[in-house]
């Protein structure tokens, strides 16, 4: 069965819904910064800090094209996949996507309340009115990579609304 991408900002529930999904559908779940980290035997935040952004940003591009049209796979993919190398084209030739929108002050929240500070793009050290101003300015600057998806669910959603709105893509 096609593989389902979920995409969309830190936090957005990606995991979470993923995970669940899958087993409702009885796909394997894989999340590509997991993905990544074991195959380098790295963070992300090292990968990052050793070998800078692009270098990150090539690794997913080969992880992704890794991926084989018909896995019946859940695929959590990283927040800023779909806005490098064209990869929101695989995504939409390879899969079926579904963009977690949630709203910018939902996402900090859920940020805030997360343990540590090992996300390379988020410094929790900052205060919180700029760090919510970053998250904003980065959603709207992705904004459009991730409305490329077939199918966007914004706010919250169960796992049984979305896979009513999966239907029409997924043959039983
Ligand atoms: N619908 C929801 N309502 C409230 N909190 C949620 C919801 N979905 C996820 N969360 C919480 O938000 C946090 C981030 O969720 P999750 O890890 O699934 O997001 P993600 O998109 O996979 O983020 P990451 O970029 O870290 O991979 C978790 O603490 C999770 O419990
Ligand atoms: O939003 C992003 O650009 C990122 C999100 C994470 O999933 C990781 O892929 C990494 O921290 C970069
Ligand atoms: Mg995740």
């Amino acid at each position: 069965m096609k593989n389902i991408y979920l995409v969309g900002m830190p936090s957005s529930g990606k995991s979470t819904l993923g995970k669940e999904l899958a087993r409702n559908l009885g796909y394997s779940f894989t999340d590509m910064d997991k993905l990544i980290e074991t195959r380098e035997q790295k963070t992300v935040s090292e990968i990052f800090s050793n070998y800078g952004e692009a270098h990150f940003r090539e690794l997913e591009k080969k992880t992704l094209r890794g991926f084989q049209p018909n896995q019946s796979m859940v695929i959590a993919t990283g927040g800023g996949i779909p806005c490098f190398n064209d990869n929101m084209d695989f995504i939409k030739e390879n899969g079926v996507s579904v963009f977690l929108n949630v709203d910018v002050n939902d996402l900090a929240k859920r940020l805030y309340k997360a343990q540590g500070n090992n996300r390379p793009l988020l410094d929790k050290s900052q205060s919180e009115e700029v760090v919510i101003a970053s998250i904003k300015k980065t959603f709207e600057e992705r904004l459009s990579f991730y409305q490329q998806a077939d199918i966007q669910v914004d706010g919250e959603i169960t796992v049984s609304q979305l896979l009513w709105l999966l239907d029409q893509y997924l043959p039983v």
